[in-house]
């Protein structure tokens, strides 16, 4: 067996969220409430009224057994037992409508917490991602919420109609006897210690709960989207055995939740029956000396059982949903408390935009999470780097693998802020634009396009979702790949599957050169693809591309010479920095490292000839 533990096999504590305040969770849960007022009003109103018909069924009962069966009174029969059965039916009645208003209730407040949990999620900045496994958000999104959801609904219901509910049967058990009442109360003692020792301890065994379940999402998606890599290397047992010490974890946690729950349950039930019993032992006495009617004993007993033990237990069911809603809900305001990327910025990009970009000694190193959790700049990945791209220009970047090229271009569309220095667009520092504005102006073509799991037409209208019938064949004509999708099944309708899988790279390639075509930007990102294509495929992606380009600044991580030979600039990176630049000829002219590279690049990828002259 084996003992490697596998791809992140232990969650990442630095992305543990501290347990908050039961306070602060209750007060900031139920801003949610806000908006459903009335329908929270009805809702308690409902579990008021049906708590009301209830508290008449004991008294009822006293009047059935003292005023007519040990009276005598034959003729009150029928009407007694009537009314006991009509004070059920109103009780149910109520409690039917309650449950349908806390439906809905329920139902408008997960969404609203959902979409405005996706809402803050979206606009995260890419760092906040990049430390994050997808499953473990996904977890937070979907289950987590309706775990804060239930504290806020049945929470607030369940526990105000308990404690009236309380209230309300130690009037009436004043009423028949203070004695018994104070008997009732013997347990009352136990049974507050048993909830503080349950509420005290529950934090950490539900963020263990919690945490597995992220995990085991994690692993799930993680696994489900490296499905063919588990494949080719035939690990189908060894995944099988990475799923089941996930699951495993998670097993544990929840029976650590349960085992403390079969204590902590069972052992306030048996405090409210000893209760029970003392009230029978002591009131079996005060009617065997006259001083009780043996129908106040039933009602008495009626009282203290369905409407002050009962609740009691109930306060506790709801103690074990405020633990868990808690933990959850550190875990959703983790998200919602995450500060969005450039909030409160004005400004918008003049237009229209010509598309000069000007880097100014820009700085930059990865946000890395110390132990603590603290954010700090990691190891410097862009040192220095200065350049000017006209208006139109085409602006080439190459070298060897890591050097920093992506991440250069990746400060662009401000997918991660410069630690030093400025970038400008039109001579407008980018730092103090909307993001939207920004990146209207941006298209990005990647080296593996990401399709949607939707149609072909939809993939291309990502680009301007407002785009006509004419303008989308007019695109993907541009882009080389209206006839592929002519001959696909369903034409423009045909799926592309998760990822795109249904299409060759070529294909997704041309759908995106397509998409970019729509948005129409005047500043263009583009990585080249590696991936190998048949020389037909290329001619027509390099149409597509040179359609594309034509009138754009762009920006070409380029991966082959014919591609850097056309470029108005080059700009070789080495290290985090601008080490030559200037056109093909001049670097040539130099008769450095790029000329160096020239000299030996034939087929293979300018990575490859960098790899070749031992470069990194
Ligand atoms: N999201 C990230 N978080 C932390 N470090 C990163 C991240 N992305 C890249 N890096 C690191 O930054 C450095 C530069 O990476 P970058 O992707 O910019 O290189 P590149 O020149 O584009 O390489 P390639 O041609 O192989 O794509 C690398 O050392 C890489 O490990």
């Amino acid at each position: 067996m084996s003992t490697h533990p596998g791809f992140g096999a232990h969650t990442d504590p630095t992305f543990r969220s501290a347990p908050r305040p039961t306070g602060e969770v209750i007060r900031r849960v139920s801003v949610y409430l806000k908006p459903y007022w009335y329908m929270a009003v009805g809702t308690v109103a409902c579990a008021l009224m049906s708590l009301a018909a209830g508290l008449a069924y004991p008294k009822l009962t006293r009047l059935l057994i003292d005023e007519v069966i040990v009276a005598g009174r034959r003729e009150w029969l029928t009407p007694a037992a009537l009314g006991l059965i009509g004070a059920f039916f109103l009780r149910e009645a109520f409690n039917s409508l309650r449950i349908r208003i806390n439906n809905r209730l329920e139902q408008n407040v997960i969404f609203d917490m959902r979409c405005q949990l996706y809402a803050r999620l979206q606009r995260l900045p890419v760092s906040w991602f990049d430390q994050r496994a997808t499953g473990d958000v996904m977890t937070r999104v979907i289950e987590d919420v309706n775990q804060v959801e239930r504290l806020l609904i049945d929470g607030t219901e369940q526990g105000s109609v308990a404690l009236l509910s309380i209230v309300g049967a130690m009037v009436f058990m004043w009423l028949y006897s203070p004695t018994l009442t104070l008997v009732a109360l013997i347990p009352a003692p136990f049974l507050v210690a048993g909830a503080l020792w349950y509420t005290l301890t529950a934090h950490r065994r539900y963020r263990r709960q919690r945490e597995a379940a992220s995990a085991l999402n994690a692993l799930l998606m993680d696994n489900l989207q490296g499905i063919r890599e588990v494949k080719a290397c035939g690990r189908e047992d060894h995944e099988d055995r990475r799923f089941a010490a996930r699951a495993d974890e998670l097993r544990k946690g929840t029976l650590t939740v349960m085992l403390a729950w079969a204590w902590y349950g069972p052992a306030m039930q048996f405090l409210g029956a000893l209760g029970i019993g003392l009230i029978l032992w002591v009131g079996g006495k005060l009617v065997l000396e006259g001083r009780m009617e043996v129908g106040q004993l039933v009602a008495f007993m009626l009282y203290a059982g369905m409407f002050f033990y009962e609740p009691i237990g109930r306060l506790h069911g709801l103690n074990q949903m405020l633990q868990a809603a808690r933990a959850a809900a550190a875990r959703v305001f983790d998200i919602l408390d995450t500060e969005p990327e450039r909030p409160n910025r004005k400004a918008v990009l003049r237009t229209p935009v010509r598309g000069e970009v000007v880097y100014e000694d820009v700085c930059f190193a990865y946000p890395t999470h110390d132990a603590s959790g603290n954010i700090r700049p990691g190891r410097p990945v862009l040192r220095h780097i200065s350049l000017r791209a006209e208006p139109g220009q085409m602006i080439a970047l190459v070298g060897p693998t890591g050097a920093g090229k992506s991440t250069l271009v990746h400060l662009l569309p401000a997918f991660y802020e410069p630690t030093a220095g400025r970038i400008l667009i039109d001579g407008q520092d980018i730092h103090h634009v909307r993001l939207d504005s920004l990146r209207a102006h941006i298209s990005i073509v990647s080296q593996e396009p990401f399709l949607f799991n939707g149609t072909v037409r939809e993939n291309i209208l990502y680009g301007r979702l407002d785009a006509s019938e004419e303008e989308l064949l007019a695109a993907a004509r541009a882009a080389n790949c209206h006839e592929f999708i002519s001959r696909l099944p369903d034409g423009y309708d045909s799926r592309v599957g998760e990822r795109g899988v249904k299409l060759s790279v070529g294909e997704k390639q041309r759908i995106s050169i397509a998409r970019a075509l729509l948005k129409n930007a005047p500043i263009l990102i583009l990585d080249e693809a590696t991936a190998s294509v048949d020389t037909a495929t290329e001619r027509l992606i390099q149409e597509a591309l040179e359609r594309l380009m034509a009138g754009r600044t762009s920006f070409v991580i380029a991966h082959r010479l014919s591609t850097v030979r056309r470029a108005d600039q080059i700009l070789v990176i080495r290290q985090g920095e601008i080490v030559e630049r200037g056109t093909h000829d001049e670097l040539l002219a130099a008769n450095g490292l790029y000329a160096r590279l020239a000299r030996i690049q034939d087929t293979r990828s300018i990575e490859e000839s960098f790899a070749r002259l031992g470069l990194t």
